[in-house]
């Protein structure tokens, strides 16, 4: 593929990417399974990104996630790891970079981690994020969840090199209602925001689109919002409405409350075009406020 020099220097060339919308079951092998067949669906689609959900190999439920939970490392067993091992496999078999979701880390310690692994075209681990900001709420009337309950919190912010194409911020759901990560991201030179989640009917309708919408308006980058498809059945009926976000806000693909996968091609070149018509990277006043960015070591 050609690699074009008018792009903006984030983005390097186009970039097909898809957000699979599937939901999870008490079957952990059937969850990789169905996860399996629809990324090797959207790469027949020619996408070279694909974006899982949150949780797509365990219920998501606080009860559940230390027995679905698994140790993560660059040299995987898959007997101990079938998740990741599953990932990994997918990203070599198709030649695409996976997001993978999330899938309940173990670490050495015992304690468990809602995490995402990233895998290269060539099967290696690039990076993990481990959900920052966990979903403790409690909206009188709607939902009620308490990750803490069994999980941990990451600590880190995650910025992923995907070669070739550029940077991405990594957040997992929750963590997208928090706009400094984002911000310090993209001051690091992403192109994109990629949320894998699991939203929920309450505040799905609320603040889902919006906060996709901010996001890229805030930071003058692409998002891709992908959530689990909704389960009338499960304990916990996701949103849905996948979706990916231009930097002027503009959604430029989505779908409703079903399994679907959604695609979208990232064009290099607009983040400059939305970043020179609205100059906000050039207008603030860090003679008033700090730049955050800078105020953070992400070694
Ligand atoms: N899985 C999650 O983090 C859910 C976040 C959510 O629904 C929200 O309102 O925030």
């Amino acid at each position: 593929m050609q690699i074009s020099n008018s792009g903006d220097g984030l983005l390097k060339k186009s970039l097909k990417v898809a957000c699979i919308q599937i939901s999870s079951g008490p079957n952990k092998a059937r969850n990789l399974a169905k996860a399996r067949e629809k990324v090797l669906q959207a790469a027949s689609e020619r996408a070279s990104l694909i974006v899982l959900p949150e949780c797509f190999n365990s219920p998501y439920s606080t009860a559940s996630f230390r027995e679905y939970a698994e140790p993560l490392s660059h040299s995987i067993d898959p007997q101990k790891s079938p998740s990741f091992a599953a990932l990994a496999k997918m990203a070599s078999d198709t030649g695409t970079f996976i997001i993978g979701g999330s899938v309940p880390e173990r670490d050495l310690s015992g304690n468990i981690y809602n995490t995402c692994a990233v895998y290269s075209p060539q099967g290696k681990l690039l990076a993990s994020h481990r959900k920052m900001h966990l979903f403790d709420i409690n909206v009188a009337g709607g939902i009620s969840f308490c990750e803490s309950d069994t999980l941990s919190a990451g600590n880190k912010i995650t910025i992923v090199d995907l070669e070739g194409y550029g940077r991405i911020g990594l957040g997992i759901c929750y963590d997208m209602r928090f706009a400094e990560p984002s911000t310090i991201a993209s001051r690091q030179g992403a192109f994109a925001l990629i949320y894998p989640s699991a939203f929920n009917t309450t505040t799905g309708p609320l603040h889902w689109e919006l906060l996709g919408r901010a996001r890229a308006v805030d930071n003058q980058v692409y998002t891709m919002l992908c959530s689990q498809s909704r389960d009338p059945a499960s304990s916990y009926p996701a949103w849905g409405y996948s979706m990916v976000a231009d930097p002027m806000g503009q959604i430029v693909a989505k779908t409703e409350e079903k399994e679907d996968i959604i695609y979208a091609t990232l064009e290099p070149g607009v983040i400059t075009k939305s970043r020179t018509a609205i100059p906000i990277t050039c207008q603030r006043r860090h003679d008033v406020y700090p730049d955050i960015a800078k105020l953070v070591d992400l070694q």
